[in-house]
């Protein structure tokens, strides 16, 4: 479903992106995780063609991004509305020009739900509202593809879940595809069928969430290891291995395991480097 190969972006003489290399299939739910900074947003916005890359390729549906295509995808982005000013209703208007397989049933039962008032400024509703109003926009949509990021940002644990649950069968039910960018790793492992962990705009690891639990282990400090060490947290090590040792990780340790890769923050350590 989307293609992203070698992708380069920088902004100025400042890379962001560096080869960005990942395949998302047809139907299922791929994660972008990574920390602040690491580019995931850029990576998302090269793929709805908000940001041109300065080199390598991107391809949706087997096909470079066109008009024609992006109405095949509903995005949410980071910074979710544009017209700050229109109203729920205008914004409704827009996204059922936008969209021909809008489906105004699935919006209305989140708007009696969720009780948007429809003739309020998006610029008034509360930082969960706009959220939760932008991802009703996006599901009504119908697209074969969402690309949605930070989509539980702002949301309270009880909605989140339902959020999540909604997303889940939007891909299960109905084979659609969603790309989604999130520091929630707590919940990821129950919604995505794939990931990919991105630091300092390179992917350190892709993978099926079910391959990576299969193919890595976790050891207590002092047993014997056989396989690529990833990193030791706290009194145990995720290593990269098949071999019947440890045990199986969870999706957390592993995430956890690959963004920590031995770096910790001490603030409060002294050192010598004085860098202002
Ligand atoms: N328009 C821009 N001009 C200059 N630098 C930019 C621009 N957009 C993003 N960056 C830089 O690119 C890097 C990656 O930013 P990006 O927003 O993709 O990270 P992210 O992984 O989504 O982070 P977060 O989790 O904090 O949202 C950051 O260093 C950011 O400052």
């Amino acid at each position: 479903m989307i293609n992203v190969i070698k992708v380069n972006k920088s902004f100025k003489n400042n890379p962001v992106l560096n080869n960005i290399t990942f395949h998302v299939k047809k139907g299922e739910i791929f994660s972008l995780i990574g920390p602040n900074g690491a580019g995931k947003t850029t990576t998302l916005r090269c793929i709805y063609d908000e940001l041109t890359p300065n080199s390598g390729e991107i391809k949706i549906m087997d096909q470079h991004i066109s008009s024609k295509l992006k109405e095949k995808i509903a995005v949410m982005p980071e910074d979710r509305f544009t017209f700050k000013k229109f109203t729920g209703t205008q914004y409704l208007k827009i996204w059922k020009l936008l969209y021909t397989n809008f489906d105004l049933e699935v919006f209305n039962k989140f708007l009696i739900h969720y009780k948007f008032n429809m003739e309020q400024t998006i610029e008034t509703y509360s930082m969960g509202m706009k959220t939760l109003f932008y991802l009703a926009l996006t599901i009504a949509s119908n697209a074969d593809l969402l690309i949605l990021d930070e989509p539980t940002q702002n949301l309270d644990p009880v909605i989140r879940y339902d959020i999540l649950n909604i997303l889940k069968n939007y891909a299960i039910e109905k084979g659609k595809t969603i790309i989604l960018s999130s520091h929630e790793i707590y919940e990821l492992e129950e919604i995505s069928d794939s990931f990919a962990i991105v630091t300092e705009g390179k992917v350190l690891y892709t993978d099926t969430i079910d391959n990576a639990k299969e193919t890595h282990r976790i050891l207590n400090k002092g047993e014997k290891v056989e396989g690529e060490v990833i990193s030791s947290v706290n009194e145990e090590i995720l290593v990269k291995t098949t071999e019947n040792i440890g045990r199986y990780p969870n999706f957390k340790e592993i995430s956890i395991g690959y963004l920590k890769q031995n770096k910790t923050f001490t603030p409060f350590e002294s050192t010598s480097k004085k860098l202002i």
